[in-house]
């Protein structure tokens, strides 16, 4: 079965958009976790566009109070601290999330939008992914579907990789012959991974028209979704949008 771990981020984008808290990040976490989501996953950024850290800390605690149920935590442990941010390395092992996603984005990027290039930053992530798994906590690395890469996740200690799904997102969108081979490559990098005895996860655009085949890859553990989930929530409801991504990932 693969997991589905419901992102928020986009709901606390809407409610930064004013004072006060509407909509409740918690509330709208409790839907997800109700409809069946086996998880939840946020990003807090060092500008605090979205999720902030007291989001992540109540997240934490209504993951633990709910059995089978996984908090993932992503974001740059490169990032530095800056106004209420505490960095995620502090946040990480403060609130001791089920899996933390090490993603490599710069403080400025609008979105994701690659994976680490593991060849200049493995020195510095290795003590880091130590100091995680030390702290009981299953370490994903967000990867492009290179296959020397991900080697090299393996050797820096990673228990599974995410692979970036936003050109397979965007070619799925567009000219089929992309699609293909973009799809060929993930599959690759997925059987590479599985027999280095790394898991997969899967993550970034994936949505109700994607996902039917993306669902396919080997030995695919997880996925987080969040963007085309709010976004199929305002026709659908949050309830029946959470429903549509699990019948998906079911095959039906
Ligand atoms: C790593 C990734 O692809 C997403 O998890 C990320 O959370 C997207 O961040 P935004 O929601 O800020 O675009
Ligand atoms: N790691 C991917 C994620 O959590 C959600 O990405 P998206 O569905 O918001 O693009």
């Amino acid at each position: 079965m693969i997991a589905l771990s419901a992102n928020l981020n986009k709901i606390a984008l809407i409610r930064n958009a004013r004072e006060g808290n509407f909509p409740d990040v918690i509330t709208h976490g409790r839907v997800c976790l109700d409809a069946g989501a086996q998880g939840l996953t946020v990003h807090p950024r060092p500008d605090q566009r979205h999720i902030r850290p007291g989001d992540v800390r109540n997240l934490a605690a209504l993951c633990r109070e709910r059995q089978d149920t996984e908090f993932n935590v992503e974001g740059n442990p490169f990032a530095k601290p800056s106004g209420g941010y505490p960095g995620l390395m502090a946040l990480v092992l403060e609130t001791l999330p089920d899996q933390c996603t090490l993603v490599p984005d710069s403080s400025d990027q609008l979105t994701s939008d690659h994976g680490f290039n593991l060849k200049l930053d493995s020195a510095r992530l290795l003590p880091l992914i130590a100091e995680l798994k030390s702290a009981g906590i299953r370490v994903s690395l967000f990867m492009d579907p290179d296959l020397e890469q991900i080697s090299l996740a393996r050797d820096v200690g990673a228990d599974r990789i995410e692979l970036y799904t936003g050109p397979y997102a965007q070619a799925a969108s567009g000219q089929h012959r992309a699609l293909n081979d973009i799809f060929a490559a993930h599959c690759a990098a997925a059987e590479h991974a599985l027999q280095l005895g790394l898991g997969v996860n899967a993550g970034h655009d994936l949505n109700l028209v994607n996902l039917p085949r993306y669902r396919t890859l080997p030995g695919l553990q997880e996925v987080s979704i969040g963007h085309a989930l709010v976004v199929d929530a305002i026709g659908m409801g949050l309830e029946n949008a959470v429903k549509a991504y699990l019948d998906c990932l079911a095959g039906n």
